[in-house]
């Protein structure tokens, strides 16, 4: 990427670099205040030179242009930073950082040959080297690294020893943090190597409690060493352990002694989903993650999606078990049935090694070898969905949408009469078992027992709805996701026992079958008269797959007109958000299709605030749609999502029938029982209600985050609506008419003290940096408000009066992940120029000047501000890495500058208050 073209430019506006401070400076002249050379730099942080505080996360992926290849050395973590906060220590490693520095920083890509244990590989220049390690299966353990997330370099679990070509020397580095150079050697096994890992993963084992430092030790030379398919430590760590168990949300469970504080649990929380649910920040050695607002899981906005469960290594968060519940059931001797999604079967293929296409024809019969008697196929309810989504959609032609439903009765309530009335397919097939299956059988529907095998975790919680029942009973008892159903076959190749010791022994007392072996078991069909299926039905499985059977359906069905293509490739494909203009006849159907939290997030706010509209939006909350759902099989491909995917085309693309509306089972289900699509039966049976369920942000600090713990919330977590003072929350005193002179004086005194601090992050230096610049401001009087950018309020940032914005740059000159919908949305070009003419602002950047692009963000937010009329209070401090200290001297230095503009500010305003108030 070249340094002048960069998607963080913004996207059009003249030139404007003037600073636009001289009518304040002249007024400010005019004014002849005093107190202009007071030095305004705060005094030091107490224990500012201890040494504590901790900056990670440096020395990963450099710009990938082509120039000489060159070879630094920078360390692969910021050391200390003195003066850092200390929550800042929180969000660092295990103990001591790496002295060693690092090589593999280059600015070359592209073939090169290295050396790895002394074997010669040829591979690619700035890939990261975990990622070579890891494709030319050389065995190298990591916790905290995950290809599909971004680095954070946390648990140095992955270090390895290499040198270029001329060094004479070995030096130790994580190859989750460092990239291949042209000649590199590297070396995974050395003594120093292992005695590294070992007391690594002592702390670790430390850190997790107990029991899990003799299984390390135990098992450390075969984790190391037989390191193949199963690269997580997660069958080492996984063990069941029950004390510091948070159980409070219906589909996952977090057991803190199970936490190896990698992190990952934060990352995936805030990057893909966009809830923020989990921190590091203010976390403690008895509680290592911290819960919004500080309290337990389900009185979060926890949505159970599950990322979190799909993402942690070690156990420590996984689904809530209902297995034992399941075999339960059956032996108090209920009618037995499952139901499988279409994810769900391509997930049990993965963990149970049905690796050919037809393979996937066992998963009855495997259901039935478990013990139940009747398996339906949810792909028959996913046709019967499109049949009443697409009616529905017909009928009012504006955003449908049928995501998460937790998620809109939480996070956005406002958006609920957008929702599709439609049950999702799982429920479809549970209100179907109950009342017209057990019809058919003469059973009641409390003799039956329906179990929904399911890619997803917060199924779990939608079937415990109470609109969702058949007399007073759930229409689906049980939901059991793909990873606890694979883990009820213990002698398959991929599930040992070792995360299942109850229903292992369950199934023993109950003398199932103990050794299922897929490999030999028959082929066979799911059950009729729920179990016929089409292929628009399997396409649910995957983002984009719901509108693209809906419009399959809605087409002919509007235009009374063959479809004239089955495939709409436009919207297929696994990114965030995908947008189409669909016609259909003579109309014009705009359509988006969104999966993963975060971009659903962007999206919404973007709705919300009209900046986007669309007729038809599919919201899959899992990044890629159910095939990424929080229930299925754990993986470190960074292809698993793609290869799911190609599995549901592969299946869809081999059915016979491939429309909704051509569903033989269905048009006989409607004449036989429902009537047409949208009856009142059909209604009844089919549809459901959502009631607005925000979840109440605190007022104040609570007492205690988990069963009376002392717990201190962090700044960080307590931006929810109320907390913003930009200028209209509602710590601002309401509007009064009556108000005196005076009153109004103190008002805006008040007001002029309030000070927005924006951060943006990847690794959480910002977030130190941004916190040392509140703790300053307590001291100088004013009232501080630390905010996370990609969080702000878009509808209040143009009211913010006064602000400071400590922004990272990562990726090649990119905003943080988290701010990245923030930026994308400000270099819009349809903000006025004069947007932000209140507000006075000064950005501190932290930046690599080995970068090219350094500072790049920090710099674009800095000249965007300007054009759209922001005064800048003083020159942007850009902090560089690579300095003899650090961060430290720029900091101080911006500080100094920005402390004392701010202070005539005030005094300007003051004066001008002052005035105005004498006529
Ligand atoms: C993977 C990676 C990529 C980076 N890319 C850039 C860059 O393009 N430009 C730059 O100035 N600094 C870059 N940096 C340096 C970071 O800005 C620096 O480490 C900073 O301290 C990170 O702050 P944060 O933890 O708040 O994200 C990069 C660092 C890493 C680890």
């Amino acid at each position: 990427m070249g340094s002048g073209a960069s998607r963080y430019e913004p996207r059009s506006h003249d030139e404007s670099d003037d600073e636009s401070t001289s009518s304040e400076g002249e007024q400010k002249a005019k004014l002849d205040k005093k107190g202009s050379n007071v030095d305004l730099i705060p005094p030091a942080t107490p224990g500012a030179d201890d040494g504590r505080s901790t900056i990670a996360g440096e020395g990963a992926r450099k710009t990938r242009t082509i120039r000489e290849p060159t070879v630094r050395e920078p360390t692969i973590r910021e050391p200390t930073i003195h003066g850092f906060d200390d929550d800042a220590a929180s969000q660092g490693t295990y103990g001591d950082p790496f002295d060693d520095q690092c090589l593999g920083q280059t600015t070359y890509s592209g073939p090169c040959k290295i050396t790895v244990n002394g074997i010669e590989h040829v591979t690619q220049a700035g890939k990261l080297i975990l990622e070579v390690l890891r494709e030319k299966g050389v065995p190298v353990p990591s916790l905290c690294w995950h290809p599909r997330l971004p680095t954070v370099g946390k648990c140095k679990l992955c270090a390895v020893e290499m040198k270029d070509g001329h060094s004479p020397d070995w030096k130790k580095a994580c190859a989750c943090a460092s990239v291949i150079t042209p000649d590199m050697q590297i070396r995974t096994e050395s003594h120093d190597l292992r005695q590294h890992l070992a007391e690594t993963l002592k702390k670790i084992a430390h850190a997790q409690k107990s029991a899990g430092f003799y299984i390390i030790r135990g098992l450390f030379d075969k984790a190391v060493h037989h390191y193949n398919d199963t690269p997580d430590l997660q069958r080492l760590f996984g063990l069941a352990r029950h004390a510091q168990v948070d159980n409070s949300n219906q589909a996952i469970v977090l057991d803190v002694e199970a936490c190896t504080e990698c992190s990952r649990c934060v990352t995936v929380c805030r990057e893909v989903s966009g809830m923020n649910i989990y921190s590091m920040v203010g976390a403690t050695a008895e509680f290592p993650i911290v819960k919004q607002y500080g309290r337990l899981i389900g009185d979060t906005e926890c949505v159970a999606c599950g990322q979190c469960a799909v993402f942690c290594p070690s156990g420590a968060i996984q689904e809530q078990n209902d297995v034992a519940a399941v075999v339960q059931a059956m032996q108090a001797g209920k009618v037995m049935v499952a139901g499988v999604a279409p994810s769900s079967r391509i997930g049990l293929g993965e963990m149970l090694g049905l690796t050919r296409p037809a393979d996937l024809n066992k998963v009855p019969s495997l259901l039935r070898a478990l013990g139940f008697q009747f398996v339906f196929d949810t792909n028959f309810t996913a046709d019967l969905t499109i049949m009443e989504e697409g009616h529905e959609l017909l009928g009012r032609i504006k955003a449908a949408m049928r995501p998460n439903g937790e998620f809109v009765m939480k996070v956005y309530p406002e958006l609920l009469p957008h929702l599709s009335t439609a049950r999702s397919p799982q429920q479809m097939l549970g209100s179907l078992v109950k009342n017209y299956f057990a019809r058919k059988l003469g059973r009641r529907p409390d003799e039956i027992c329906y179990v929904s095998i399911m890619p997803c975790t917060a199924k779990k919680q939608e079937c415990k709805r109470p609109q969702l029942r058949t007399e007073g009973l759930p229409d689906v008892d049980y939901v059991l996701t793909v990873r606890e159903t694979a883990a009820w076959f213990p002698l398959t190749r991929k599930c040992t026992g070792m995360f299942c010791p109850r229903p292992v022994r369950l199934i023993k007392e109950l003398e199932m079958p103990f050794s299922i072996r897929p490999e030999t078991t028959e082929e066979s069909a799911y059950d009729n008269p729920l179990g016929t299926a089409t292929g628009a039905a399997q396409l649910f499985g995957v983002s984009g797959g719901v509108m693209e059977a809906a419009l399959r359906t809605a087409y002919e069905l509007y235009t009374q007109q063959q479809l004239p293509r089955l495939t709409f490739h436009e919207i297929r494909g696994l990114e965030g958000l995908r947008t189409s203009t669909v016609m259909m006849g003579n109309l014009e159907l705009r359509v988006a299709v969104v999966s993963g939290g975060a971009a659903v997030r962007r999206l919404v706010d973007d709705i919300l605030s009209n900046r986007a509209q669309y007729h038809f939006i599919e919201v899959m909350f899992c990044p890629g749609g159910c095939l990424g759902g929080g229930g299925m099989p754990r993986s470190e491909n960074p292809h698993v999502l793609e290869d799911r995917a190609a599995r549901i085309y592969g299946i869809e693309e081999r059915s016979v029938i491939r429309k909704s509306h051509e569903n033989p089972q269905i048009r006989a289900l409607y004449e036989d029982f429902l009537g047409e699509p949208l009856s009142p039966l059909a209604h009844r049976l089919l549809h459901t209600t959502y009631t607005p369920r925000p979840v109440p942000k605190p007022t104040s600090l609570p007492g205690g985050a988990l069963a009376g713990a002392p717990f201190v919330l962090p700044d960080v977590l307590r931006s929810g609506p109320e907390d913003h003072t930009d200028g209209s929350s509602c710590r601002t005193a309401s509007t009064n008419d009556d108000r005196t002179a005076e009153e109004e004086e103190v008002v805006a005194a008040r007001e002029a003290k309030k000070l927005s601090i924006f951060y943006a992050t990847q690794t959480g230096n910002a977030l130190a940096v941004a916190k040392l610049v509140v703790k300053a401001a307590r001291q100088l009087g004013y009232d501080p408000v630390l905010q996370d950018l990609g969080k702000t309020d878009r509808a209040k940032f143009g009211k913010v009066r006064q602000a400071v914005f400590v922004v990272s740059t990562f990726w090649d000159g990119h905003f943080p992940e988290h701010a990245r919908g923030f930026w994308d949305w400000l270099s819009q070009p349809f903000h006025d120029r004069r947007y932000l003419k209140l507000m006075r602002y000064s950005v501190f950047g932290l930046g690599n000047s080995t970068f090219e692009l350094f500072n790049h963000a920090a710099r674009c937010l800095d000249k965007r501000l300007l054009e759209l009329g922001a005064k800048r209070l003083s020159p942007i401090g850009e902090g560089d890495y690579e300095a003899k200290d650090r961060y430290r001297g720029t900091f101080k230095t911006w500080s100094k500058s920005f402390w004392r503009s701010l202070q005539q500010h005030q005094q300007v305003q003051a004066a001008l208050r002052a005035k105005a108030a004498t006529g």
